[in-house]
């Protein structure tokens, strides 16, 4: 497997993380996976992700989020809102279909290394970033909600990182993501079990930072939350920032190769294969009942 062909094709913004040697072509631009609305009065950019029906995260949408993040970086944005525009559904987490059957190893290898991508472009990002999480996100979905730096959700939906029960092991980025946002014991509680939060539950140890009714609410806090930063300088917090999640960055940098031929091991044995096709298979039944 060629990775570190592959790790060259990728980049980040953050002049020290990896050379930024790419430009960013939409992979996708017919499906409009990704939504960006950015408000010229404000500076905020509301980012919708928009692969229906349950914003499943495949390649393309890997793609085109990086190439979203790299767009909002040279605009320099005050901040950025990530929702869903989906009915319930924030994000299913990774796209199953990318991980059973049995996928290639030139198809997994692209769509793992840019999952690594999207997940240094947000976890780095400059500007302030807000989850809105107006559904389900259980999953790669959390883990997308983890790495912004402020979350709000609506009442009545799902979060969690439920990858064990679907015989899959979280990796350190994903967990150390966690432990950013909550105290060490939930999160490991919370990861070995696999348990999707309801949003009060959520809410109770801390995994979101406030619920909210609606939209406008949600636009009203996140304003709320960008204005807290208005009299700091924007360098000076990025680089704070930045530091501040150095550990877990260099973490991933470092290894990216190993992190992707390990989770291809684990993903293509037979055991791994037979669990996840159940769960994929129960997931369609459960329409039929
Ligand atoms: C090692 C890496 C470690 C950490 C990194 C993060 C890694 C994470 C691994 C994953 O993300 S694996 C995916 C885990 N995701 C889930 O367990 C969620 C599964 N989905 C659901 O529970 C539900 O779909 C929902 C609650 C999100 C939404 O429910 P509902 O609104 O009732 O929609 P449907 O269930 O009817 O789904 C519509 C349609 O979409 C298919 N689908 C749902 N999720 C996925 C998915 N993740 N990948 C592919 N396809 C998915 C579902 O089967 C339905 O398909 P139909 O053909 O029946 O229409």
């Amino acid at each position: 497997m060629n990775f570190s062909r592959l790790i060259k094709n990728c980049s980040i913004p953050s002049r020290w993380l990896l050379a930024n040697n790419i430009r960013y072509q939409s992979s996708s631009a017919a499906q409009n996976l990704i939504q960006v609305d950015i408000n010229e009065e404000t500076g905020v950019s509301v980012v919708s992700l928009n692969r229906k029906p349950v914003n499943s995260l495949s390649l393309e949408l890997f793609k085109d989020f990086c190439g979203v993040m790299d767009d909002l970086e040279r605009e320099k944005v005050r901040g950025m809102v990530l929702k869903s525009s989906c009915d319930n559904v924030f994000s299913s987490g990774l796209d199953i279909t990318e991980l059973y059957p049995n996928p290639s190893e030139e198809r997994f290898e692209a769509f793992w290394l840019w999952f690594q991508e999207s997940w240094l472009k947000l976890y780095a990002s400059s500007f302030p970033t807000v989850a809105f999480v107006n559904g389900h996100a259980p999953a790669g979905g959390c883990v997308f909600a983890i790495s912004c730096e402020y979350r709000l959700m609506l009442p009545y939906y799902k979060i969690g990182l439920n990858e064990a029960p679907v015989g899959i092991v979280a990796t350190e980025w994903v967990m150390n993501s966690l432990r950013a946002v909550l105290p060490g014991k939930n999160a490991e509680r919370l990861l070995t079990s696999g348990r999707l939060l309801d949003t009060q539950e959520a809410f109770d140890i801390g995994l979101i930072d406030q619920i909210v009714n609606n939209e406008e609410e949600a636009m009203a806090r996140s304003e709320e939350f960008f204005a807290t930063f208005d009299n700091v300088p924007k360098l000076a917090r990025a680089l704070t920032k930045q530091v501040y999640r150095k550990n877990d960055l260099n973490q991933l940098i470092k290894n990216r190769s190993s992190d992707a031929k390990q989770f291809l091991n684990h993903i293509l044995r037979p055991e791994t294969q037979k669990i996840i096709g159940s769960y994929f298979k129960s997931l369609k039944d459960r329409k039929k009942d």
